[in-house]
């Protein structure tokens, strides 16, 4: 196996392993995150596999930026009215990038929001259609689940599943999406190893198990100090969560609802925050130039 693979796979394993406490001798799960492998388009130099999503919203990356994540994407899926967002998106497009942007693998949905257009303009382009009419869980859900059986059926273990999302307009919807992170844990819904995200504006969120997290901050997200992030216990009272790297720390506190919620934290400049938690939290953080949003040049903090 060449040099490179052999480090890839070492890398990869690190990015998973576990400690064991002397005292106690039980077993902590400890999770290293990087996701500059995928936001600095790195697929290639890491031999990373990561599969992208689009849900039904508007898509406001940057066109270069959501260019490069799509093309160099294992598995591309447009759920249900996501497709209508996508075929907006690559018609406006120049018309080299048009030429050059991938056809999603597949569309799938209850495709209640979809056009017929839309629908079957792919279709006619060789597109895979996946109807999933089951109205027991959201479109989402069931996307992973195809997505999962892509991925035995080709034997692929991806390493990341970042889904376009928005975190605005509809409560409903939003809440639907944290719901979908805690169905592919509890309901098994992606590989062990996989990670799951959902990528909203200029910002990614996802799911910290019990157990101990690494966080490797981008430059963008550290250097600046009107850079926000968060640790929301959505599911459940976080008892004891413990923190660096973060300008407000947390020494073995109690998240709850009701209590205290570490919203509009930030960073304090280091290059990794480390969370130690006992229950599930979410995790979310601001990468600034992902959307040509600008941040404000004002912090009172
Ligand atoms: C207890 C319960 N509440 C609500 C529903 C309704 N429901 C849940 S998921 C779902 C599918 C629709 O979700 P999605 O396609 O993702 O979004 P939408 O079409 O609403 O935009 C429906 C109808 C249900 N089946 N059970
Ligand atoms: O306001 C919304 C609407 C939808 N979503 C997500 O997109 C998928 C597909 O939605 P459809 O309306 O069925 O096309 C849905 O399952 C949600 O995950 C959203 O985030 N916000």
């Amino acid at each position: 196996m060449e040099t490179k693979h052999v480090l890839t796979k070492v890398k990869k394993l690190l990015n998973l392993f576990y400690v064991q406490q002397n005292q106690t001798s039980s077993t902590v799960k400890c999770w290293k995150w990087n996701i500059t492998e995928f936001i600095k388009n790195q697929a290639n130099q890491v031999n990373l596999k990561y599969a992208v999503l689009i849900l039904n919203r508007t898509i406001p990356q940057k066109n270069d930026f959501i260019k490069n994540l799509w093309n160099n994407a294992t598995l591309t899926i447009a759920v249900d009215g996501g497709m209508v967002h996508w075929d907006n998106f690559v018609n406006k497009l120049s018309e080299n990038d048009r030429k050059n942007i991938k056809l999603p693998d597949l569309i799938t949905g209850d495709f209640d929001s979809i056009t017929n257009d839309v629908l079957e303009k792919y279709k006619k382009k060789g597109c895979k259609t996946i109807h999933t009419p089951d109205q027991n869980h959201t479109d989402f859900t069931k996307a992973l689940k195809e997505l999962n059986n892509y991925c035995e059926q080709k034997r692929i273990q991806m390493d990341h599943v970042i889904a376009i999302a928005q975190s605005s307009g509809r409560i409903d919807q939003i809440l639907g999406n944290i719901q979908t992170l805690y169905l592919v844990r509890e309901d098994k819904l992606l590989g062990s190893d996989t990670k799951m995200y959902l990528m909203s504006d200029d910002s990614i969120a996802w799911l910290l198990n019990p157990g101990d997290h690494i966080i490797d901050i981008p430059e963008e997200s550290r250097c600046n100090k009107d850079c926000w992030c968060a640790l929301i216990p959505v599911g459940e009272a976080c008892e004891s969560v413990t923190t660096s790297g973060l300008k407000w720390n947390l020494d073995k506190q109690q998240l709850k609802f009701g209590r205290l919620v570490s919203t509009s934290n930030t960073f304090d400049g280091s290059k990794q925050v480390k969370v130690k938690c006992s229950h599930t939290l979410l995790w979310a953080m601001e990468v600034p130039g992902l959307t040509s949003i600008k941040i404000p040049q004002h912090n009172s903090k």
